[in-house]
């Protein structure tokens, strides 16, 4: 099974760029950046993957602060985007919508984060069979200014490159920040032509979900406690609920894989996707999530294709690339 997955042309909708490097890429990152690397360094690498028992979504947030370092210069994100598409690439993901929080700091400023991701990424895709967008991110847990900069520079930016630029995403840590002070951006953002891709009900916030359900979106990040009748809203819209099975068991928002909501939203039959979240932090693949949903809930290949599939209508490709995407799919399992 696993071979077959591996070879399978995947689809990822749900990857925040920082979150994304693997351990191996971290260290390659680092050596461009630091230089040689330390021994100490190599003891963070294992702390970086690492999860206490009972670890929560707060603890999985003050992980991200080590690889922010690392890509707070052009030269360090620049590398770590080339990166993170060369790591997607080598799992045979064949179209990958990269998410992203632009940050300002002495050393560039947020439209200059976006444009170098953006470089970055037109030349992933020449040098790997891969076609990337990016979903710039506003950050929940930061100022409502930060997400009108950001989308007012997303909204210029994507007038030269409409091919790349195709959405916002709305993250962050749920804990923090009020969904209802971000929806007036949110709704500028999608005026203007965006998809919205929002985590929503992460944790168990019900005025919250309330609020998102009655907003809208074009996917919902995670969906854990939308309950039975947040399923059947998300059913009746075509609204899919990205799965990201680690992250989700890893950062303690569900308790076990066989409790994962996929089960439910598989007997529902209602929209999925299965995508990674973070696969440097979590330590997984797409490969690998695809898996853990066979051995965990009996999938077939023809179910994984069906996924894959499912991925491709619900991503926010033009007409003509998801129709690329599909015979690739297919003469994939022909070959099988
Ligand atoms: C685990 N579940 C999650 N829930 C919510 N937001 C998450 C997340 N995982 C990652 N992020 C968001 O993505 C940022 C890292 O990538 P970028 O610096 O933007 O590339 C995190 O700081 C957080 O804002
Ligand atoms: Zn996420």
């Amino acid at each position: 099974m696993i071979n077959f997955l591996r070879g399978l042309p995947k689809v990822e909708l749900h990857a925040h760029l920082n979150g994304s490097l693997s351990i191996e890429s971290i260290k390659e990152l680092a050596e461009k950046v630091y230089g040689q690397q330390s021994e100490e360094f190599a003891e963070m690498c294992e702390r970086f993957i690492s999860f206490e028992k009972g670890a929560n979504l707060n603890d999985c947030f003050q992980k991200f602060a080590f690889v922010h370092e690392l890509t707070s210069t052009p030269q360090g994100l620049d590398y770590a985007t080339q990166l993170a598409i060369r790591d997607f690439a080598r799992d045979n993901v064949m179209y990958l919508e990269l998410r992203t929080t632009p940050k300002s700091n002495g050393n560039m400023t947020r439209r200059a984060y976006l444009e170098t991701v953006i470089s970055a990424i037109k030349r992933g895709t020449k040098q790997h069979e891969i076609n990337v967008k990016l979903l710039p991110s506003i950050n929940r847990s930061e100022p409502v200014a930060v997400a009108e900069e950001t989308v007012a520079l997303a909204t210029e930016i994507a007038q030269n490159e409409p091919d790349i630029v195709v959405g916002i995403d709305f993250s962050g840590n749920p804990n923090q920040g009020k969904f209802s002070e971000f929806a007036p951006v949110l709704e500028t953002a999608r005026k203007h032509g965006f998809k919205l891709a929002i985590h929503c009900a992460e944790i168990d916030n019900p005025v919250e979900i309330r609020e998102m359900l009655k907003f809208g979106m074009s996917r919902c990040g995670h969906g854990t406690y939308l309950g039975n009748s947040g399923f059947a809203h998300m059913k009746q819209y075509n609204i899919p609920i990205e799965c990201c099975l680690t992250s989700n068991v890893k950062s303690g928002t569900v308790s076990s894989f066989g409790s994962h909501h996929l089960k439910q939203l598989l007997l529902a039959d209602a929209p999925k996707v299965l995508c990674t979240d973070d696969c440097g932090v979590f330590d997984t693949t797409l490969s690998d999530e695809f898996l853990l949903a066979t051995e965990t809930f009996g999938l077939t290949q023809s179910q994984c294709i069906d996924l894959i599939i499912e991925a491709v209508q619900h991503s926010f490709a033009t007409p003509e690339e998801k129709l690329k995407m599909k015979m690739q799919v297919y003469a994939y399992t022909r070959r099988q």
